[in-house]
């Protein structure tokens, strides 16, 4: 267990804190006026140690798997859609594609466990624990062990790439499923709030959702603590994001979050290592029924974006992308009131 989950110290830095507050206070602005984005310029500035963060090969990971649960008629969409979409990721035909292809980001796809052999081939990282995960309604999504090992690999995925930036994405039918019951267990939250239509169930179809899941976190009462919560609701996709999260905020890498299933990985990181939180930027709030309770239980996290996306992949975290550049930018580039010979406020 201590091998496994690393210790995240807190970044708590008054000193550095007071500094960059400092410094975008005396940018040639009326006080306070570029909003959020100077929390963001904060943040990324205690995340990195430096006044002047400066951010370089970010990477888009999308981690990839499937579900037993689909099995039960969770999703509006069959579990070969998994395999389907990570081909055309690596084609280049998917909306992250598209964004990362856009932003200058690196993409990788990670196969963490989709019912599906690949060929290898260049940005298809096969990390495969199983040919997806068991059915949570009839026994737990996978072992103790299973979760160790999928923790581990996205540790060691993670130490694997460059950069001081992760852009955390994801592909898996049936994943807003584990993402509602790992929100309903480790939050304490009644599981009809956590579940959404995912891919677009309709209403009877919703209805059966929370039936089902209902159901799944009974047979799992006693998974209570987080790494047993994993391993009974999935997915190995959820279990990799989690060891990359905790490897990252290690290395003291921004984590910019996406939706609500990468949320659920950053909840399970940060019930094991709260610290986890001050290294993670919230991109957008996802339209999925129960985004808006995870972000709470993410430390009341308030997200940069709200566009209605559902779509998953690292849509939302590509698209944040440059608000963190701009962020960046505007610390080192943009002048004080001193260096451009402009008038400070004056009192009242
Ligand atoms: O990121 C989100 O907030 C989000 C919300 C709804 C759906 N998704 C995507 O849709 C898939 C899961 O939906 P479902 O209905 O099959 O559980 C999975 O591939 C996710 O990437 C993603
Ligand atoms: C087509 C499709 C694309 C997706 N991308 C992420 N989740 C998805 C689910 C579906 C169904």
């Amino acid at each position: 267990m201590q091998d496994l989950i690393p210790h995240i110290p807190s970044l708590h830095s008054e000193p550095l804190a007071a500094a960059l507050q400092q410094r975008i206070a005396n940018k040639t602005k009326p006080l306070g006026s570029l909003g959020r984005l100077e929390d963001l310029m904060l943040r990324l500035g205690l995340i990195l140690g430096s006044e002047t963060p400066e951010l370089h090969q970010p990477q888009m990971m999308v981690f990839a798997g499937d579900h037993g649960l689909v099995a039960q008629g969770v999703s509006a969409y069959p579990s070969d859609v998994t395999w389907q979409m990570v081909e055309n990721f690596l084609a280049g035909g998917a909306a992250v594609s598209v964004l990362a292809r856009q932003h200058g980001l690196d993409l990788v796809v990670v196969d963490a466990g989709v019912a599906h052999d690949f060929a290898p081939r260049k940005g298809l990282i096969i990390a495969k624990i199983a040919h997806g995960t068991q059915d949570a309604s009839r026994q737990p999504a996978m072992s103790v062990e299973q979760c160790a090992t999928a923790i581990n690999e996205g540790k060691a995925l993670l130490r694997q790439r460059p950069g001081n930036v992760l852009l955390l994405g994801e592909m898996g039918i049936g994943n807003t499923s584990s993402a509602a019951l790992l929100l309903a267990r480790l939050a304490g939250q009644p599981v009809a709030g956590c579940t959404g239509r995912g891919t677009g169930l309709d209403d009877a179809g919703l209805t059966r959702k929370i039936g089902v899941l209902q159901a799944v976190l009974q047979r799992h009462a006693e998974a209570s603590e987080p790494l047993q919560a994993l391993a009974a609701f999935g997915g190995f996709e959820i279990a990799m994001m989690v060891g990359a999260v905790l490897q990252a905020a290690l290395e003291r890498r921004v984590i910019v979050v996406d939706g609500f299933i990468t949320s659920s990985a950053v909840l399970v990181a940060s019930r094991l290592q709260p610290a986890v939180l001050e290294r993670c930027v919230f991109a957008h709030r996802s339209q999925e029924q129960g985004h808006a309770l995870m972000l709470q239980a993410c430390g009341g996290a308030t997200p940069l974006l709200d566009l209605g996306l559902r779509l998953g992949e690292g849509s939302g975290a590509a698209l944040a992308w440059p608000l963190l550049d701009s962020a960046c930018r505007i610390l080192h580039e943009m002048a004080s009131f001193a260096s451009a010979g402009v008038s400070e406020k004056q009192a009242g």
